[in-house]
């Protein structure tokens, strides 16, 4: 990545937020769950997806509710929400992604309708999560190696002012990602 290597503010990246035995129940949890398409600008994402709490819709951007997360589920919740300083019932929304081997998400920042604390853990293949800001001679870039069972908050900056991108991954990987609605709702 060509650019001026900088650190986002608000990025906080913890190795070993769970212990070999917790990601093994969690990979045989997600391996049983059934996933959605992406649909993106009428391509079809090789990535698939989950929504727990409320559901996203990709091409209305609208958020609804849905499912709750399962019960096998909450402890993970808690063990980020903890990471990230929030009460755990304020990551109202989870999304699980299976990424199958060379499979990626392009950059981006995640939606608006989101809050403003983004908490990730990481399962299975390791992979790059990378960063940029701004473009030209003012672009500026920042990578980090996502270990399996790492976790990561994206809040601040690293949140609002940066995107993110993860090149294609080497092997199957998983990601819980878990998210504030901006405006709660009843
Ligand atoms: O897989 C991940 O860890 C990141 C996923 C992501 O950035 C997103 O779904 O918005
Ligand atoms: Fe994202």
């Amino acid at each position: 990545m060509r650019g001026i290597h900088e650190r986002p503010a608000g990025l906080t990246y913890q190795p070993d937020l769970v212990d070999d035995d917790e990601e093994r129940c969690l990979l045989a949890t997600l391996d049983a769950l059934h996933f959605h398409e992406v649909r993106m600008h009428g391509q079809v994402a090789r990535r698939t997806v989950r929504h727990f709490g409320y559901d996203y819709d990709y091409g209305s951007f609208q958020l609804t509710a849905t499912e709750a997360l399962p019960v096998a589920l909450r402890w993970v919740r808690e063990r980020c929400a903890e990471l990230a300083g929030v009460d755990p019932e304020v990551l109202a929304q989870t999304l699980v992604t299976r990424y199958p081997p060379d499979s990626v998400i392009g950059w981006h920042r995640d939606a608006p309708a989101f809050g403003p604390t983004v908490v990730g853990v990481s399962l299975g293949s390791a992979c790059r999560l990378r960063f940029q800001r701004g473009s030209g001679e003012k672009r500026r870039v920042y990578e980090v190696e996502l270990a399996p069972r790492s976790g990561y908050v994206l809040s601040g900056e690293a949140r609002t002012a940066w995107q993110h991108s993860i090149p294609p991954v080497p092997a199957l990987r998983y990601s819980l990602t878990f998210r504030m609605l901006r405006s709660p709702r009843t």
